[in-house]
């Protein structure tokens, strides 16, 4: 496990910086969430997507708004567990669970380890079961919360009504969905302004042209934003009553979407 140290809002985390895209590959293969992303994961999503840490911080403070006591609050492609680490902060509700669900074994054995470190850096977190598997296959218990911070994007187009649909079902009355995505846009000169922010979002960070350019190929097959419509459609169809943006930043958003 590499040293952790933890960020301004007390997550456990390691800072190894993000090189993956650093030297000319001959050819780019398409990205995936193995051993070498889950070792820099912290730093390449901070400097990859604008106003990540403000997200994860407050989707806990939203969470402890929608959490009914004895439920179960899902983390859905939790990655390292930062939303679930925000979760076991701020969620003070009796009887409250998380559980993390995410399909990458690498993952999964990390996110593990970081939430052992959480344990024993606070007291008083809410109890936590970390599961690996593949988040269409998941059974849904009863959820007051249900947490999918850029996660849906990465599942195929096709499936995300009958994902969105089983999790409509599986919340309880005053739960919510939180659903954070980066965005496309229906409006060209829109799409291609924001496009162009958050290159020099990228470029600010330090990332070269070369990264930027090979990271964009890497993600261009696994990962299909949709627009904001395409969203509060979809959530509409899949049964939700209202859909409320809380944040964007530059080509990012987060919505809530209630039962
Ligand atoms: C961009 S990351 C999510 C970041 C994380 N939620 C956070 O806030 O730090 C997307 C995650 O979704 C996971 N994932 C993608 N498809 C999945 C699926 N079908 N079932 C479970 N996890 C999935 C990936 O392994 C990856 O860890
Ligand atoms: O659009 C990009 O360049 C991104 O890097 C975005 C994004 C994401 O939104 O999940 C893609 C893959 C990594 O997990 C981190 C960030």
């Amino acid at each position: 496990m590499p040293a952790l140290s933890t960020d301004t809002a007390g997550t456990a985390v390691s800072k190894e910086p993000d090189r993956i895209f650093a030297q000319p590959l001959a050819q780019v293969p398409d990205f995936a969430f193995n051993e070498d992303v889950v070792r820099v994961f912290p730093d390449m999503i901070k400097r990859s997507v604008p106003g990540y840490p403000t997200i994860v911080e407050n989707l806990g403070v939203l969470a402890a708004q929608f959490a009914q006591p004895d439920s179960v609050l899902y983390d859905l492609g939790a990655s390292l567990g930062a939303v679930t680490q925000a979760l076991r902060r701020h969620v003070r509700s009796d009887g409250c669970r998380v559980i993390a669900v995410d399909n990458s074994a690498a993952m999964v054995e990390r996110c593990r380890e970081y939430l052992n470190a959480q344990n024993s850096m606070f007291q008083e977190l809410l109890p936590v079961e970390v599961i690996e598997g593949d988040i269409l296959a998941l059974e849904f218990q009863p959820a007051s919360v249900v947490a999918l911070n850029f996660t849906l994007q990465f599942i195929a187009p096709e499936q995300r009504t009958a994902l969105l649909s089983r999790i409509r079902q599986s919340l309880l009355p005053g739960g919510a969905l939180i659903l954070s995505e980066k965005l496309r846009f229906n409006d060209a000169e829109e799409h291609a302004l924001l496009t162009d922010l958050h290159v020099a979002f990228k470029r600010a960070n330090g990332y070269s042209e070369l990264e930027i350019a090979q990271k964009r190929s890497a993600i261009e097959n696994v990962m299909k934003p949709d627009s904001l419509e395409e969203h509060r459609e979809r959530l509409l169809a899949a049964g939700f009553s209202k859909v409320v943006p809380w944040f964007q930043c530059l080509n990012f958003a987060s919505l809530i979407a209630l039962p």
